[in-house]
């Protein structure tokens, strides 16, 4: 990285030209909150120059032989150093920086995502980020570490860190939100205890977006339960288009595509148009009917029905328990994994013939599927954040009676959340069957 000189850049850069408001700095920020339990004064002149951080408290030699620090109260250890950003040739072809915030960034999933999405693998090389991570008061000094180890990462792509507890703080202008961040459900807890519990959450991230996220923000609510978290949330913000919000189900899909693969012999890679519909539960279909192997229908191809419709969706509804049972944890890597693939599924365009699952809104859906909810269905993007629900598929009475068995669960859930949507007093009954979500034992 290059090193220093004071002068102001007489750069055209795109970053400069970009934003007023933004701030030229890989810079460790904290919330108004916690900054100042912990660390000196952030400068609070403009800066228009880009500084590098890695430790604390003193302003490095160097700076100050070079005479760049004009008052050690106003920086803060290697903030202190600064480079023209006119040096750094590739920044020139650089897209205008994005804000994404990460909710639950000191989780187990983040730790994962976080480095994926600094390295540039979700955006790309020429998408410079601005990192916003949320997380709660207990894990705030997580957070911090979190902040640290993406500082000794030296991703260039990575030009800000933010950490706070304040989510209208840390959403402010994100045009991307990960909503990661929920309690897990302990033992005994029942499923309507965690609903309530979770959809608070979800409630005030929703409307701490609608005051302060960039109008088009796109949201991905991955804590569970994450269809009706993501209903919550779309519910409390109001002005943001609900099309804006998806609940992810991309994990099963992935293992949908591994299982089939793996019955029929060949690479996953072979495997397309996999739909999972409905809930992100046990309540879930992961619909073998359209599914695609080597561009030839499944059933087709694997001529064990009985397994499609016993074993196949077994494998692919209990996969998350088995792997807590071999392993002790919840799956977290291959579900940031699929959190990239999510991302990657709207801001590149879908391959012909192909479609990919999320859970979304399904106002005006093709498959009457009842409406204002949040279900799993299948989904084609131009690539520009946004998608259209793909209409040719077919629906016969075995999937049609299953996506009913999801849709009724989702509507129970609805039910069990009405305080939380502006709906009413709520009413919770699950009915008999508690059902678990994928990866609970
Ligand atoms: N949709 C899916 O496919 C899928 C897959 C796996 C896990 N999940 C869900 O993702 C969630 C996170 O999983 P994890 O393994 O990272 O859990 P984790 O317990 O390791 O991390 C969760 C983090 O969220 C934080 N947190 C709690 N409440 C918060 C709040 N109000 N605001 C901000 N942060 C908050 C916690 O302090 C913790 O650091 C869980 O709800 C889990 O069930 C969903």
């Amino acid at each position: 990285m290059a090193m220093a000189e004071l002068s102001t850049p007489k750069t055209t850069s795109p970053f400069l030209q970009s934003s007023s408001r933004l701030r030229l700095s890989s810079k460790l920020h904290l919330s108004n909150h916690f900054r100042h339990l912990l660390l000196p004064p952030l400068p609070t002149t403009p800066n228009s120059k880009i500084s590098c951080s890695v430790s604390q408290n003193q302003a490095p030699v160097a700076a100050q032989e070079n005479g760049l620090v004009k008052t050690k109260k106003e920086c803060y250890g290697v903030f202190c150093l600064t480079y023209d950003l006119k040096a750094e040739e590739e920044t020139k072809s650089w897209k205008k920086l994005i804000n994404i915030a990460v909710s639950g960034a000191a989780g187990m999933i983040s730790n994962h995502l976080l480095f994926k999405l600094a390295s540039g693998e979700v955006f790309g090389p020429d998408q410079p980020i601005a990192l916003k991570l949320l997380g709660s008061e207990r894990s705030i000094q997580a957070l911090e570490g979190v902040a640290m180890e993406l500082e000794d990462s030296l991703f260039p792509l990575l030009r800000e860190v933010d950490i706070g507890t304040d989510p209208y703080e840390v959403f402010q202008d994100v045009e991307w939100a990960l909503l990661i961040g929920a309690k897990p459900r302990g033992p005994g807890m029942e499923r309507a205890a965690l609903l309530d519990i979770n959809g608070q959450i979800f409630a005030d991230q929703g409307k701490a977006l609608n005051a302060v996220a960039s109008p088009n923000v796109k949201v991905l609510v991955v804590g569970n339960p994450c269809n009706t978290n993501a209903l919550i949330c779309l519910k409390n913000a109001p002005n943001i288009p609900a099309k804006n919000f998806h609940a992810l189900t991309r994990l099963d899909e992935n293992r949908a595509k591994c299982q089939l693969a793996l019955k029929a012999g060949v690479f996953y890679d072979k495997v397309s148009n996999m739909t999972i519909w409905g809930n992100h539960s046990t309540t879930q279909v992961p619909d073998f009917l359209n599914a695609r192997i080597n561009g030839v229908p499944v059933k087709e191809v694997i001529t064990d029905h009985k397994w499609l419709e016993e074993g196949f969706t077994e494998s692919v509804q209990k996969r998350g328990g088995l792997l807590i049972q071999k392993w002790g944890r919840s799956s977290a890597a291959s579900t940031a994994v699929s959190i990239v693939d999510a991302i990657k599924s709207l801001v590149t365009p879908t391959p012909e013939g192909d479609w990919f699952s999320t859970g979304v809104y399904t106002n005006g859906n093709p498959y009457g599927i009842a409406e204002d909810l949040v279900f799993s269905m299948p989904c084609r993007s131009k690539g520009d954040g946004d998608y259209e629900l793909v209409k040719d598929v077919e629906i016969d009475d075995y999937l049609r009676k299953r996506i009913a068995k999801s849709e009724a669960e989702l509507l129970a859930e609805k039910k069990c959340v009405a305080h939380l949507t502006g709906e009413g007093i709520a009413f919770c009954d699950l009915g008999p069957v508690d059902t678990m979500l994928p990866g609970e034992v």
